[in-house]
């Protein structure tokens, strides 16, 4: 080993927010952790139950965006000694991929010597990632909304909201794997005036309540047609919940990314209470394996600690 070990702590991320597809992300107090050091020879060290089955050679997702940033920086890829560990599970919808690219960019930049900014580095993890939802949240905690723009290599716009006070997440998290590109493949590629027009109010309502604090508005503004219609089918309790659960303590709810997770938003300890009962109802009803967790916003985004050795 040689130099500096650099420990970084990403939050994992719900995208979307129902209609917000592509475009809104909101950073959870759930992390992964990736550790890198310059090596004589590349390791890496999977720690924990959810980065089972990830490959633990050079094609690691975390050595190849390592090395993908070494490489843009015009400097020699070194070998890595890489540990990692993650308490978010992956191909949930809570934005595991995100989170180790933003990771794996954010450690190797600090190895490199800080070569690029942070925007730069949400830039390239957009473009890796494919949207900015996800990696957005990751990067810089909280609220994120942003959107691809129209010139090729340009900047990813970008504004960050503080998520509403009292603001928490009761996630229904299925046993079964969803990856986003099987998720992704069940979209139409053309959708009518009326959904689209549905989706544009929704969104624009959604990101006003948010930025005000109108918690009692996220119910309607949650709504979406774009892509939780399509993904129902391969989520079960996914239509259920999301009609059932503002009857039953939710203040909104929506599909988590890509899925199966599936995130009602609560603020009370009387509508959490009322919200497992009534999600319990429906898994159960459905007889799908889950889990519940009950998520804060994370308010600071990726976070690096530098270790001399
Ligand atoms: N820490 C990690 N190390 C290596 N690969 C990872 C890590 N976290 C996620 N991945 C990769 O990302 C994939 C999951 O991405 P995806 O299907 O987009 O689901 P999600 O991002 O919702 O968890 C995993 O199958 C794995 O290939
Ligand atoms: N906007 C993307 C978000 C995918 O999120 P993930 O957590 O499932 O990777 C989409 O909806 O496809």
């Amino acid at each position: 080993m040689n130099g500096n070990l650099v420990r970084v702590t990403i939050p994992a991320s719900t995208a979307n927010l129902g209609p917000g597809f592509d475009a809104l992300g909101l950073a959870f107090q759930l992390y992964s952790v990736v550790e890198m050091q310059k090596s004589e020879q590349t390791t890496i060290e999977l720690v924990g139950k959810e980065l089972q089955g990830t490959p633990a050679d050079k094609s690691n997702l975390l050595y190849q965006i390592a090395a993908q940033l070494f490489e843009k920086a015009g400097l020699p890829v070194p070998e890595l000694a890489i540990r990692a560990s993650s308490d978010a599970p992956l191909t949930r919808g809570l934005g595991s991929s995100a989170a180790a690219i933003v990771g794996a960019l954010v450690a190797a930049n600090q190895l490199a010597g800080e070569p690029f900014t942070r925007d730069q580095l949400f830039e390239m993890a957009t473009r890796l990632e494919g949207h900015p939802d996800n990696v957005g949240a990751s990067m810089f905690g909280g609220i994120v909304v942003a959107t691809m723009p129209e010139i090729a290599d340009a900047p990813i716009p970008f504004i960050r909201l503080s998520p509403p006070v009292g603001l928490q997440a009761l996630v229904v998290i299925p046993e079964f794997p969803l990856s986003t590109e099987k998720a992704r493949n069940v979209l139409p590629q053309v959708y009518s005036k009326q959904d689209v027009v549905y989706n544009v109010g929704h969104s624009s309502l959604l990101v006003a309540a948010l930025a005000q604090g109108r918690l009692d508005l996220l119910g309607q503004a949650m709504g979406d047609r774009l892509h939780q219609p399509y993904r129902a089918e391969l989520v079960p309790g996914l239509k259920d919940i999301l009609d059932g659960a503002t009857a039953h303590g939710a203040l909104g709810a929506a599909l988590s990314g890509a899925g199966p997770t599936i995130l009602c938003f609560f603020s009370t300890e009387e509508e959490r209470e009322q919200l497992q009962e009534f999600v319990d109802r429906v898994m159960n009803g459905h007889g799908i394996s889950y889990r519940v967790m009950i998520l804060q916003p994370d308010e600071h985004g990726v976070q690096v600690e530098i270790h001399q050795t």
